[in-house]
């Protein structure tokens, strides 16, 4: 009885679809193009017009011809995690510059719902099929117009378009960022600037592996710099308000081999920015430096090491070309070679040029920069450089201390604490050595040398360093005691030499008066 029902029910479903397909096939075949299109377009809108749904759709290429919608490839990364983890139809594409090298997003056709601030919404991914199959230079033309189609109640309207729309583009653009692969960019030498694809900067894909973890510093300082750092990525609005650019500027200083490479690399990798490396020596001029100022994107931080070696902020320069000029060769001919060689040598690029570049007007085009000098001698920069404001924060490295230690006895060694610890904790308030050679003297030089043998070294270490350091200490006092007792000779000698002029003088003027 029950099976008869079933099939029943089938013949009767069967029936049913064999009538549309049938209506379907008379509707094609009897009604003229026009009227069949004017019957489509209406029905759709008398069913929309009963529909209590609002569709919004998102059209991968709009407007500006080849390029691709930023709202569709925002929605395509914000979908891409509820899409991999709810649609049934997934497609994968390989993104270049991605450090996640297949991003996933729902094939054409399929749908997934989304919910926020209560509110429930579909996505859905839609292609139209193209009507010919001509050329065009339009790259969606080719495989059909894709888009997305948003749908949602009337009645959250105002919340959609208001509200969800921003946060689904703002979100996207985030994630986004995050999984972006990151660069460090270096500046071409201008000799290179001209020709088919010249390019100011080039780069290569960023991969230090330096992080606020790995970095040894007090944990109060590291926290501090990171705060600085937060509070900087997101002060967009801050800034506006306050009428100032949106970068900043922070000057590591300290002796050779104290992080101040390590530290710009935590920084990037902190807040996810780009670096451009920027090497002061090969840039001509002034004009040059602004040029490429100007290449350079928002979310990245512009780094000039060694900053008093890569330009002469004293005026040495100028000396150093008067010397030149005066050892010229007289020959006309290897003169202009010189001249040549030394022109290409050397930078034009001014005091007033740097300042500019850090706060002239061009200087706040983009946003979001951060600008980092580093030295090994903050005393020889020039105080107009250095000024808050300009650099705003300024952040010395220095020696390694007992805190900087433990955290590269975690990182090299994965120890904690260790009998070892209070010698080596004595020793480098008594000695001044880098975290670089602590770090050197933490790495076990063969596969058997086990975190034991390694803290023996180091110590070992610091007891020579600290032996060097008295016995320097020593041969400096020697030296100073030296320098005092030949000053004291030379002005008893020369008091010598006044009392003989003296007396001879003396002696002159009574023989006179003898003679008077
Ligand atoms: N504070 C630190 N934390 C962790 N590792 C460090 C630190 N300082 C130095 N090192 C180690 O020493 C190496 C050299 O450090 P880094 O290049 O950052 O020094 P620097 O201050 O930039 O030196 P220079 O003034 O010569 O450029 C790094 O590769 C790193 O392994
Ligand atoms: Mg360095």
């Amino acid at each position: 009885m029950m099976t008869m029902m079933m099939g029943e029910k089938w013949a009767q479903l069967g029936s049913v679809i064999g009538s549309i397909m049938f209506a379907w096939a008379m509707f094609n075949q009897y009604f003229p193009q026009q009227l069949r299109d004017f019957i489509l377009k209406y029905g759709q809108k008398f069913v929309g017009f009963l529909s209590p749904n609002i569709h919004i759709t998102f059209h991968e290429f709009s407007g500006e011809y080849f390029k691709r919608s930023e709202a569709y490839a925002a929605i395509q990364t914000y979908l891409s995690d509820k899409s991999s983890m709810k649609a049934k139809n997934l497609k994968a594409e390989v993104v270049k510059d991605s450090s996640q090298s297949v991003i996933l997003s729902m094939a054409e056709n399929e749908e997934v719902t989304d919910e926020f601030e209560g509110v429930k919404l579909l996505w859905a991914s839609m292609k139209h099929a193209p009507r010919t199959q001509s050329f065009s230079w339009y790259p969606e033309a080719s495989d059909g117009k894709r888009y997305y189609k948003l749908t949602f109640h009337k009645s959250k309207r105002e919340f959609v378009t208001r509200t969800y729309i921003h946060h689904v583009l703002q979100e996207g653009k985030e994630i986004t960022v995050r999984n972006r692969q990151r660069k460090l960019y270096t500046n071409n030498p201008s000799q290179n600037w001209h020709g088919y694809q010249a390019r100011k900067w080039s780069h290569v894909a960023f991969e230090h592996p330096s992080t606020f973890d790995t970095l040894a510093m007090e944990s109060k300082k590291k926290e501090e710099i990171k705060n600085d750092l937060t509070k900087f990525s997101q002060g967009k609005e801050y800034y506006k308000k306050i009428g100032k650019a949106w970068k900043r500027g922070y000057l590591l200083y300290g002796p050779p081999g104290t992080g101040k490479s390590s530290m710009i690399a935590a920084m990037a990798d902190f807040l996810k920015y780009d670096i451009y490396d920027l090497e002061l020596t090969t840039v001509k001029d002034n004009t040059e430096l602004r040029k490429l100022l100007i290449e350079t994107t928002s979310k990245s931080i512009i780094v000039i090491e060694d900053i008093d070696c890569s330009i002469d902020l004293t005026g040495q320069r100028k000396k150093k070309k008067e010397k030149v000029e005066e050892e010229e060769p007289k020959d006309p001919v290897s003169k202009m070679a010189k001249d040549e060689e030394e022109e290409s040598n050397s930078t034009k690029v001014t005091l007033s040029g740097l300042l500019n570049f850090i706060d002239g007007i061009w200087s706040a085009t983009g946003g979001e920069r951060l600008i980092i000098f580093t030295t090994n001698h903050v005393e020889k920069l020039d105080p107009a450089l250095i000024r808050r404001g300009r650099m705003d924060k300024h952040i010395e490295l220095s020696y390694c201390s007992f805190q900087a230690f433990k955290v590269l006895a975690k990182n090299y060694l994965d120890v904690d604490s260790h009998q070892l610890f209070e010698t080596i904790g004595h020793l480098l308030e008594e000695t001044n050595i880098t975290p670089a050679d602590v770090a050197e003297n933490l790495m076990p030089k063969s596969l058997t040398e086990d975190a034991d043998a390694c803290l023996k070294t180091l110590i070992e270490a610091l007891e020579t360093a600290k032996e060097e350091a008295r016995k320097k200490a020593e041969e400096d006092m020697r030296l100073k005691v030296e320098k005092e007792e030949k000053e004291k000779q030379q002005v008893a000698q020369e008091d010598v030499k006044v009392d003989e002029s003296l007396a001879k003088e003396v002696k002159e003027n009574c023989v006179e008066v003898v003679k008077g």
